[in-house]
Order: structure tokens, then C-alpha cells, then sequence
């Protein structure tokens, strides 16, 4: 394959693109929110402690209300020690005095993990569990489990009891993250609470508690799309740099790049393999509702191409194997099917299913697929196998721990398709309704004009 010449410029576009850290963690003082009311047992006492005074036998009494926490492996509920061990209250069985709301917790979250359009949209914390780490309790790497559609992440509560290990370690596309609350605690001159959320495909595990009881709360955050919410300012954050990269570097990179009359002189895709993955329903999710929560740089992705007037549709690729090419499909075709892979291009040639031929620019023709609906592609960030179809659902045993038995959902592994026309006539995207003339000079607009009934759909 020979390197295309305008290869620097699509490097340029993969350097601009968001590289934060799939997570934002911080911390802050506890106040008068400390009470915690429990069940002890089915018949037992009204249980209660403040975290901001909390003694030991309390935690014990606390730890002892708790029952055995499970966890999920593919459709099964599973108690199992060497995975986890750790203690749980569902949510009938107590109530917490912290508001995450009035605390601001809820706010920062949502300012920092739903990026640049996506943030007039809301998130939702439900709340999930408590739970009680004592002495040698761990959670072994897991992804927690996909719930619904618009599940975008979650949130882990830390309380201020003495404790030492159990941090919680985060790892996505090959890095690594470690956030230690007991030792951030630990430096607070007020009793405080630690937070970290984090989207909920990104794989994480509770290292083993050296000492002491590690007590939280934990919150599915789902992503509301009829909301706007008024920003809180920020709070203090621990250590960990978020600060958003520039995405005009981005859009100044894309133009560029489609600027070259060389590049897809019939038009075509710039394709981007996601960083992360989102859940579905296999044959039953519209895959274009997933630009409505998209997460990080793949949000990024979309709002710069929109800005400049070109088409998002997000895709699953799937490999012919009879063939040796890969074929695109913007809907959720039933591809769990045992045949799909050589059925893929014969779907790629029915126009019904809008699917199409990949021809990665810079390899030969596929003359022999003469008759197909055939497009030019660029990859701009890599094709990794996550796009592909073998690994496009919940199916290896790493992947299969959750912090639930799994429900019809999958995480499925996607790309964004920029559609792209001509040199003359770049522009894909006919009709922004009610988004016109709204775009000020650098292609983004400013909070105040954004319209929740607008969205720009693929
Ligand atoms: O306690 C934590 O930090 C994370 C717990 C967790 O991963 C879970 O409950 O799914
Ligand atoms: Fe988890």
C-alpha cells in the first residue's frame, strides 16, 4: 500500500482529537449530609451513623446489615469470593443525607463527562448500592454492566472512614489510571467525600482493602436528552488534568485536509474508529440514536464535522471473510447471525440496508466488486479490531464480568462515518433544522442559542 501524500494531514486530525482521561474524579467536604439511616437485618433495628463522626463499631454494625454482593458474568447472577467480596445494601434497605445535587457533585459530572454539544443534554444519577469494603474485600476487573441505551457512565461515592488500599484502578485503550480516595481522604482538614465517575464501558477493579472499612454509594448516570441545566461552578479536582483540548485545532485540521483536491476527489468517508463503546440492542437499537450519547473525542468528532456542514453516521463493520473486504452498516443488523460475515457484502449491494463496500484509499481497486455500492475511506483514527464484527459484542471472558447479571444490552463496538463530497461540494449535511445561521465564525455556538428540540441527526 502506498502512503498517501495527504497522510500528514490526517495525522494532524488524529493529534487534535480529545486524549483526557476517561474519567473525572474530585473532592469535597462533607458537611452536614453524613447520616446514613439502614435496615439491620429483615425484622432488625433502624441502624444510623454520621460519616462525619463515625466510629468503628458503627462500621462494623454497618458492615454486618450488609449481605454478600454479587456480580454479573454474561446472563448470571454470581456470588464467588475470589471475584469479589465485598458487603451491599440495595436501596430499600437504606437512606443517605447526601444530595449530589445540592452538593454540586451531580453538576461537575455532567460538566465534565457530556462534551461540547451533548452538554445541553442532562444526566441522570440513579442511585444503585451501597457498599461496605472491610479488611482483604476487592472487586476484580469488571465494565459495569450496559443497562439501557442512554447508560453513560457511573459514579462511586467515597465516605470519610479510616481505611488504607482499596483504590480503584481505571484502564481504557491501553492505560492505565489509578485514583486512591482513602489517601486523598486521608489529607482533607474536614471530613470530605471523594467522587469519581466514569463512562461505563471503561474497565476498572477495587484493589484489596489493607485496613479499615471503605464505605460507598454507587450511581448508574444515564443521558436525558429533553433537559437543559445551569452550570455550577466547578469544584476542586485532584490531580488529574481534564482541561478541554481546542476544538477549533480540530475543525482547522479537518478543512484542511478536505481542502486537498486530492482527497476523495468523488467524495467519500473519513472514518474514525471509536474510543468507546455503547450499549445496544443487537437488531433492535437504532444506531443513530447513539450520536445523541456519544462520549469524549467520538462527541467531538461529531460536533466538528457538523460544524462544517458534514454528515455523521455511525456504522458497524464487519468483515466479509468470503470476500476479504470490509463492509459498513449505519443500522444494527442482526449480525450475531452465524453467516452475516459472508453475507455482508452481498446485504452491502441491497439498498435497503444503506450498508456499503469499504475501499481504503491507497489500496488497489475492487474491481472484482464492480456493480456494489462501493465508497473511497480514509481511517483517520485507526481501525482497530474493536470495529470489527468478531469483537463487536460482549463475548470474551474479559469482557463478560459485570457489575450485574447482563439484560438484553451489549456494549457494541462502532466507527463514525464522516460522509464527505466532492472537492466543490464537501458539504453532506442538506439541513440543520432550526440550526441555521446559528453557527458563529469558528463553527461553534455559544450555550444561550442552543435549542433543545434541535438535534442534529445523521
Ligand atoms: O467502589 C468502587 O470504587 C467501584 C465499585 C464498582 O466497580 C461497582 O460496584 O461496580
Ligand atoms: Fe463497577
Amino acid at each position: 500500500m502506498t502512503t498517501p501524500k495527504f497522510k500528514a494531514k490526517v495525522d494532524a486530525i488524529n493529534a487534535a482529537l480529545d486524549k483526557r482521561p476517561p474519567f473525572c474524579t474530585g473532592v469535597t467536604p462533607l458537611g452536614n449530609n453524613g447520616a446514613l439511616f439502614y435496615r439491620k437485618g429483615d425484622d432488625g433495628d433502624a441502624g444510623y451513623l454520621d460519616f462525619a463522626s463515625v466510629t468503628e463499631d458503627k462500621l462494623e454494625a454497618l458492615s454486618a446489615a450488609c449481605a454478600p454482593a454479587s456480580f454479573g458474568y454474561g446472563k448470571e447472577t454470581v456470588f464467588d469470593e475470589s471475584y469479589r467480596k465485598a458487603g451491599k445494601l440495595d436501596t430499600n434497605r437504606f437512606s443517605s443525607m447526601l444530595d449530589i445535587d445540592s452538593s454540586g457533585i451531580a453538576k461537575h459530572v455532567s460538566n465534565e463527562l457530556l462534551e461540547g454539544q451533548n452538554s445541553r443534554r442532562t444526566l441522570r444519577f440513579e442511585l444503585y448500592k451501597l457498599n461496605v469494603y472491610d479488611k482483604d474485600s476487592f472487586f476484580k476487573p469488571h465494565k459495569d454492566t450496559p443497562r439501557a441505551e442512554n447508560m453513560f457512565g457511573s459514579l462511586v461515592i467515597t465516605f470519610p472512614t479510616p481505611h488504607t488500599g482499596g483504590a480503584l484502578v481505571l484502564r481504557h485503550q491501553g492505560e492505565q489510571w489509578v485514583v486512591d480516595s482513602s489517601s486523598i481522604l486521608s489529607k482533607q482538614s474536614e471530613p470530605s467525600i471523594c467522587f469519581i465517575a466514569f463512562y461505563s464501558d471503561v474497565e476498572h477493579e477495587v484493589q484489596p482493602l489493607q485496613s479499615g472499612h471503605r464505605v460507598t454509594l454507587t450511581y448508574n448516570l444515564f443521558v436525558e436528552t429533553n433537559f437543559k441545566y445551569s452550570r455550577f461552578p466547578p469544584l476542586p479536582t485532584v490531580a488529574i488534568d481534564r482541561s478541554a483540548p481546542d476544538h477549533l485545532v480540530l475543525r482547522a485540521s479537518l478543512s484542511d485536509l478536505l481542502q486537498d483536491k486530492s482527497v476523495l476527489p468523488q467524495g467519500g468517508v473519513l472514518a474514525f474508529g471509536l474510543r468507546f463503546k455503547y450499549p445496544l440492542i443487537p437488531d433492535k437499537t437504532d444506531l443513530q440514536q447513539i450520536i445523541h450519547v456519544l462520549k469524549g473525542s467520538d462527541a467531538t468528532i461529531k460536533d466538528v464535522a457538523h460544524s462544517l456542514s458534514l454528515k455523521v453516521v455511525p456504522q458497524i463493520l464487519i468483515t466479509d471473510g468470503t470476500e476479504s473486504v470490509d463492509v459498513m452498516f449505519p443500522v444494527a443488523v442482526d449480525w450475531t447471525g452465524e453467516q452475516v460475515e459472508s453475507w455482508a457484502t452481498e446485504l452491502a449491494g441491497d439498498p435497503s440496508k444503506e450498508g456499503f463496500v469499504v475501499h481504503e484509499v491507497g489500496k488497489p481497486p475492487l474491481t472484482h466488486l464492480a456493480g456494489y455500492h462501493i465508497k473511497d475511506v480514509i481511517w483517520v483514527t485507526p481501525q482497530t479490531t474493536f470495529t470489527r464484527y468478531k469483537s463487536a459484542f460482549i463475548c470474551g471472558s474479559e469482557d463478560a464480568y459485570g457489575n450485574e447479571a447482563g439484560f438484553e444490552f451489549v456494549y457494541g463496538e462502532m466507527c463514525l462515518a464522516v460522509m464527505v463530497g466532492p472537492p466543490k461540494h464537501r458539504e453532506t449535511l442538506d439541513e440543520i433544522p432550526q440550526w441555521n445561521g446559528l453557527w458563529d465564525r469558528s463553527g461553534f455556538r455559544s450555550d444561550s442559542e442552543i435549542d433543545d428540540s434541535a438535534d442534529v441527526d445523521a
